[in-house]
């Protein structure tokens, strides 16, 4: 059964989103988790999600005894105005999350895939963003259209993988587009995710906004040009959700981040500064400019495990989440056993 649902994360609450009553928030003070969450609405569809999201998590702890994975997948935006017509946007296409997600997949796990709304999703990505224009999938042939041959084959493999993850109701789409919105679901999620225990795994692969516009300090309509000429914006640090998501949403599940940075020289003692501020179990440490043919698993004990695509893989067009996945699984598995043997 395709995934039905009846609200779009693209278009912002107008009726909500402004509360002029909020207390702005007093700069000094660093912004705490729970503050957020009391100064900002969440969205209106979420009581929707919720009903998804625990129907697909309790079908699989009570029916397949799959593990489930949230895989987290593009960037956040930054309203900057309520009637949004400006937006500050993260960099991701969507490619990692939605390729680990078919690998996910591939391996056994149910995947809720909480996404940004529009970015590239799993099985359909081959064909929806590339260069080819979808049309160049087809051609006329007595009067109807038919899939064009040059692409049938591969088209086959792909589609089977995609009906066969329908057919066992093994993966669950859930669109954001703001960071708000981000915020609001992973932290429902996470809590719904509480009874699968360990058997739940976080791969925090969105591009997640660390700064945004505070709803007490937001314009309703668009912001006209001023006297100066400039345009000056007074950000908020986003709250440090990942401390929250170990320590109280989600503290029996695996949590994997990713570290985003773009100077070799700094990658790795970034990657050991999120797990010691954190304490979760694995950071997934990548460049910019090299992302697609190398990343580095850093864990607590500052071990590095290098994967690397080497030149035979490229010309094969390997994809590295093929490398990565069984790599985070191991993991997985080795974070159930002591967990298991810890409550016993
Ligand atoms: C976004 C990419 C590079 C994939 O690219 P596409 O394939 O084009 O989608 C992904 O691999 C990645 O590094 N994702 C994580 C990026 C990120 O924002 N990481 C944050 C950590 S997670 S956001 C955590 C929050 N700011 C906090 O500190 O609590 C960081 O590096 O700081």
């Amino acid at each position: 059964m395709p995934n039905t649902k009846n609200y779009h994360t693209s278009q912002p609450d107008y009726e909500t989103a402004i509360d002029r009553n909020v207390p702005d928030f007093p700069v000094a003070e660093v912004l705490d988790e729970d503050k957020y969450f009391q100064n900002h609405e969440p969205p209106s569809y979420l009581p929707e999600i919720e009903a998804q999201i625990d129907k697909f998590v309790d079908f699989h702890c009570q029916q397949t005894q799959k593990k489930v994975v949230l895989v987290t997948s593009g960037g956040t935006t930054v309203p900057l105005e309520n009637n949004t017509v400006r937006f500050i946007d993260n960099f991701s296409a969507g490619t990692r999350g939605a390729t680990s997600a078919e690998y996910f997949l591939e391996n056994g796990y149910a995947v809720i895939f909480l996404h940004r709304e529009f970015s590239l999703l799993p099985y359909s990505r081959h064909y929806s963003h590339t260069t080819n224009c979808f049309l160049d999938y087809m051609v006329e042939k007595d009067n109807k259209v038919e899939i064009n041959p040059e692409f049938a084959d591969s088209m086959l493999v792909v589609l089977r993988k995609y009906m066969a993850a329908q057919k066992a109701n093994s993966l669950l789409l859930v669109p954001f587009t703001t960071v708000n919105q981000y915020l609001y679901t992973l932290r429902l999620a996470s809590q719904l995710l509480q009874k699968a225990q360990s058997d739940a795994l976080f791969y925090l692969a969105a591009a997640v906004s660390d700064f945004f516009l505070p709803s007490s300090r937001m314009p309703n309509h668009k912001i006209q040009a001023q006297p100066s000429g400039k345009l000056v914006v007074d950000l908020e640090q986003v709250p440090k959700f990942l401390r929250r998501l170990v320590d109280s949403w989600a503290p029996q599940a695996m949590i994997v981040s990713f570290k985003l940075e773009t100077d070799s020289s700094i990658l790795i003692k970034k990657s050991v500064q999120a797990l010691n501020r954190y304490h979760h179990q694995l950071v997934i440490g990548n460049l910019l400019q090299t992302r697609k043919n190398e990343v580095v698993l850093v864990t607590p004990d500052e071990a590095q495990n290098w994967i690397r695509l080497d030149d035979t893989q490229k010309h094969q067009n390997v994809e590295i989440e093929s490398l990565i996945i069984p790599a985070v699984i191991q993991e997985h598995e080795n974070w159930v056993k002591n967990w298991t043997a810890k409550n016993k």
